[in-house]
């Protein structure tokens, strides 16, 4: 077996269930908080799951980063978004100049941007990129699979050493990020491989095409389908085949963070078609993803609803980068919060109902 593959599998195999008592522990605090039991909706939900994840209610989160995974698509020859592959390696040396919403962003919410090239077509260079490169882009899945096995193997490892290696740095949170022109089609395909969705359903807007060229993305992602005819029931077939090198590592990070008990914050379409692959190689990785807000990339929803996640935040964004999950973090601080500095009943003398 290859040492990637068993990476994965010690991955897989390390991550637990939720701590059940913390989980209870965090209840039973919420329930003793100065307001109706319940009333504070899902950030009691978030506060469970936090206090399942880490063992602790109310854990300090504040050393968290975005990662932003970065790949090119050789599906843009199709035609498929509205913009070049050149913008992919532009808006990397724009992460790492500090001037893209996501770093904003991250500035705001107190999170650091670590920006991997998992598979740029093109050789970038910069002092704080974290080179990763498995290979320069992927193949036009219209026309064969995207990459090997063992490459897709190769990314999730990527994603799986980047969330090890913020784990031990003492990172306590992270949210997933991504850059790829292109790469909601892939997504797309994806979510048709193997959820019940169709082509037509999953397929969105991206960056902004208009109807006729959605039509073609739509038989594009039809066309990578019946050429690949990816297995719906073997997760790392369907990535490999009509996924991407980005998407893949993501799908790592977020195994990686599961495995070392950290809370993943996953960001739109294209995240979220990474958070799928890894609930199907792990479901047990589910509870440790925190899904931040909808989408306006039109399959979103029912790729959330697959995974088993909800939005927190309804903003129309469909800009990808992690910026979605980077807002999330407020909300995940202010969970945190509430738990924490909230008064009881008993302390502040308030009659229970
Ligand atoms: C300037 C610019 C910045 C971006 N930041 C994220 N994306 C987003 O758009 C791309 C996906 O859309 P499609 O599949 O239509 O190409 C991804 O790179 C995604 O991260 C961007 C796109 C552009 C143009
Ligand atoms: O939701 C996303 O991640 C998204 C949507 C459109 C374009 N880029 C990213």
């Amino acid at each position: 077996m290859s040492e990637t593959k068993q990476l994965l599998d010690r991955t897989v195999a390390a991550i637990r269930p939720l701590d059940a008592e913390a989980v209870d522990a965090a209840q039973a605090r919420l329930d003793s908080l100065t307001k109706p039991p319940g009333s504070l909706g899902k950030l009691e939900d978030i506060a469970k799951q936090t206090a399942g994840i880490t063992g602790e209610i109310g854990a300090d989160l504040s050393k968290r980063a975005v990662v932003v995974m970065a790949g090119d698509h050789g599906v843009c020859a199709e035609g498929v978004s509205a913009f070049p592959s050149e913008v992919t390696p532009q808006m990397v040396l724009n992460f790492l100049a500090g001037g893209a919403a996501v770093n904003v962003l991250a500035r705001q919410a107190g999170a650091d941007v670590v920006c991997v090239d998992v598979g740029v077509a093109t050789a970038i260079e910069h002092p704080s990129l974290v080179q990763r490169k498995v290979r320069p882009g992927t193949d036009n899945i219209a026309q064969g699979p995207a990459m090997s096995r063992e490459e897709a193997l190769e990314a999730i490892a990527v994603g799986i050493e980047t969330a090890v290696e913020l784990a031990a740095q003492g990172y306590g949170m992270l949210a997933t990020g991504e850059m790829g022109i292109g790469n909601t089609t892939p997504s797309a395909a994806l979510c048709a491989a193997m959820t019940a969705m169709t082509a037509e359903q999953a397929v969105g807007l991206g960056t902004g095409i208009d109807a006729t060229r959605r039509r073609h993305k739509v038989d594009v992602v039809e066309r990578a389908l019946a050429v690949n005819a990816p297995n719906a029931d073997d997760p790392l077939d369907a990535l490999a085949k009509v996924g991407g090198l980005e998407i893949a590592a993501l799908t790592g990070v977020i195994l990686g963070a599961a495995a070392h008990r950290l809370p993943v914050v996953v960001d739109g379409f294209i995240s979220s078609a990474a958070a799928l692959v890894a609930s199907r190689i792990a479901p047990a990785s589910v509870p440790y993803m925190i899904g931040s807000h909808l989408s306006q990339e039109q399959g979103h929803g029912q790729l959330l609803k697959a995974i088993g996640l909800s939005p927190m935040i309804h903003l129309d964004m469909r800009l990808g980068e992690g910026t979605g999950a980077v807002l999330g973090f407020h909300i995940v601080d202010a969970a945190q919060r509430l738990v924490r500095e909230m008064a009881t009943f008993e302390s502040a003398g308030v009659s229970k109902g």
